[in-house]
């Protein structure tokens, strides 16, 4: 795992951050390098799809799959997208899953350091959950108009343990929105994440959260990788 984490991370202040509330957020994350090659590989390289709730189903639409709707068509999508996210349902974000199959050299490394050996002790070092053997990863992209609505990450099928998000954007103004959101059962607000270049978040996924509506006035998109931890 050379030239992946910092070197100057403290691990055990990590994980005394974690036990507190099984969530943290680690700031410059990564080596500056390698989270610079990461934004540009999301900027410039990666074609995302779109996944949204539509219709009470999740739905992925690729670019072209979009551009070739009629206008009357992406109206009543965008109108079913609303009508749901009005009543907490849904989301609407760019998309790539990324596997051992990844075509692209860069994306395909780091798909394979997260899942290594090495870095899922240290995971597991970090949260003491001791029976994690995976990590899926998908590149998000969102754009102004696009928001995750509060949800529970904790898929059984899938054996999720722990969420994470690298965010990528360099210089993320924080009220451009695209923020981590943590709320109480009751919709109170718990904590609030800026996705600030180079910064991880871990969570366990028992949190109830959500990725705040990005404005219309975002300059940039919201770049991460983002995946679980998990054991199947
Ligand atoms: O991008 C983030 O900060 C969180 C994303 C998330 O909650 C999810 O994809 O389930
Ligand atoms: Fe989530």
């Amino acid at each position: 795992m050379k030239n992946f984490w910092n070197k100057d991370l403290n691990f055990d202040e990590i994980k005394s951050n974690f036990a507190k509330d099984g969530k943290v957020r680690v700031n410059k994350v990564l080596d500056f390098e390698f989270a610079a090659l990461s934004f540009q590989a999301l900027n410039e390289r990666v074609e995302f799809d779109t996944a949204m709730f539509v219709d009470g189903k999740n739905a992925v639409m690729s670019k072209k799959e979009w551009t070739e709707l009629e206008d009357t068509q992406r109206q009543q999508i965008y109108f079913n997208l609303m009508e749901n996210a009005a009543m907490g349902n849904g989301f609407s974000y760019g998309r790539k899953y990324i596997t051992a199959e990844e075509k692209d050299p860069f994306l395909l490394n780091f798909y394979k350091i997260v899942n290594s050996k090495e870095l899922l002790d240290v995971v597991s070092n970090i949260t003491g959950i001791n029976d994690i053997n995976y990590a899926s990863m998908q590149a998000t992209k969102y754009i102004p108009g696009q928001f995750l609505t509060r949800h529970r990450d904790d898929v059984q099928s899938e054996g999720r343990k722990l969420a994470y998000v690298f965010n990528l954007s360099p210089e993320w103004h924080p009220d451009w929105g695209g923020l981590l959101q943590f709320f109480k059962e009751d919709g109170e607000t718990l904590e609030s994440w800026t996705p600030s270049f180079n910064t991880l978040s871990l969570f366990d996924v028992k949190h109830i959260h959500s990725v705040t509506y990005l404005t219309p006035f975002a300059k940039k998109p919201r770049y991460a990788l983002t995946g679980w931890f998990g054991t199947r």
